[in-house]
């Protein structure tokens, strides 16, 4: 049996009270898994968790086979993490930005320079590859933080949210590159509020719910489980998040 990119077991994290409780999901490579919930769902934690930006209170993560306890650096390095408040320079431009992430991944600079251009084309950004991020609007620097977090070609692609914000042009480039990187067997775990973009480019959902994994399963055997199949993912999403579904926490 192949590894999987991302196995998360027994995950469970406390701000004052808990926040994320008894987490499991197990991802193997090429798939694409959004994470749906309610505002406060405990989404982003977890998501941080696996990135590494969050110390976990129990449980385990392992990224290709590297625990992010035991070899971080082994994990990060597989790993792309895209927030969604991107974080560019605004002084350099998108060609430049590229360059400094590939160094600081020690991407070889010809391999490096052969990815940005692919990048930058992939995202429509080629026209201004040679401007500053500073005069830059917000898709267009998601956009590049998006290049930026895929130039040392992870295995595993972490976005919270990678679509807020774009316009109808972008998000299609940015659906279509992740859609390609699926195809070349690269991981993806996304949350997302859009529940139709869950629905069309997820292969598995995710339904998370006062910090607990109330259902998984591709669309399909979301809608069984929920015994209709007529359903579309928001009456089923409604329906696992309802108060009595998960008790008074919400
Ligand atoms: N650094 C922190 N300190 C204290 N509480 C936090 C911190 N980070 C998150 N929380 C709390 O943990 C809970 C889960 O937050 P999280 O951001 O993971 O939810 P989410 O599902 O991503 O929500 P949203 O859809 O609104 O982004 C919230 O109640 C939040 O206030």
């Amino acid at each position: 049996m192949p590894q999987p990119s991302l196995e998360i077991t027994g995950l469970a994290k406390a701000y004052g009270r808990p926040v994320v409780k008894d987490v499991s999901i197990c991802l193997m490579p090429g798939e694409f898994y959004a994470l749906l919930g309610p505002n406060g769902a405990g989404k982003t934690t977890i998501l941080r968790m696996v990135a590494g930006l969050v110390a976990p209170d129990a449980g385990r993560i392992a990224i290709c086979g590297h625990d992010t306890a035991t070899d971080p650096m082994g994990a990060k390095a597989v790993t792309a993490w895209v927030s969604d408040e991107p974080m560019v320079y605004d002084r350099l431009t998108p060609r430049e930005y590229l360059h400094f992430v590939a160094g600081l991944w020690r991407v070889p600079t010809e391999l490096a320079a052969r990815r940005a251009t692919e990048l930058l084309d992939w995202l429509a950004l080629a026209p201004f590859a040679d401007e500053r991020c500073g005069g830059f609007s917000k898709g267009m620097l998601q956009k590049v933080a998006l290049a930026g977090a895929l130039v040392h070609d992870p295995r595993l692609i972490i976005l919270d949210e990678p679509l807020t914000g774009l316009d109808a042009g972008s998000a299609r480039q940015v659906k279509d590159v992740l859609a390609e990187k699926t195809r070349s067997g690269v991981t993806i775990i996304m949350t997302t509020h859009i529940l139709e973009v869950a629905e069309r480019m997820a292969g598995r959902i995710g339904v998370l719910s006062g910090g607990r994994l109330v259902a998984e399963g591709t669309l399909a055997e979301l809608r069984a489980r929920a015994g209709r199949t007529e359903q579309t993912l928001e009456d089923i999403f409604l329906e696992l998040v309802a108060p009595q579904a998960d008790g008074p926490s919400l």
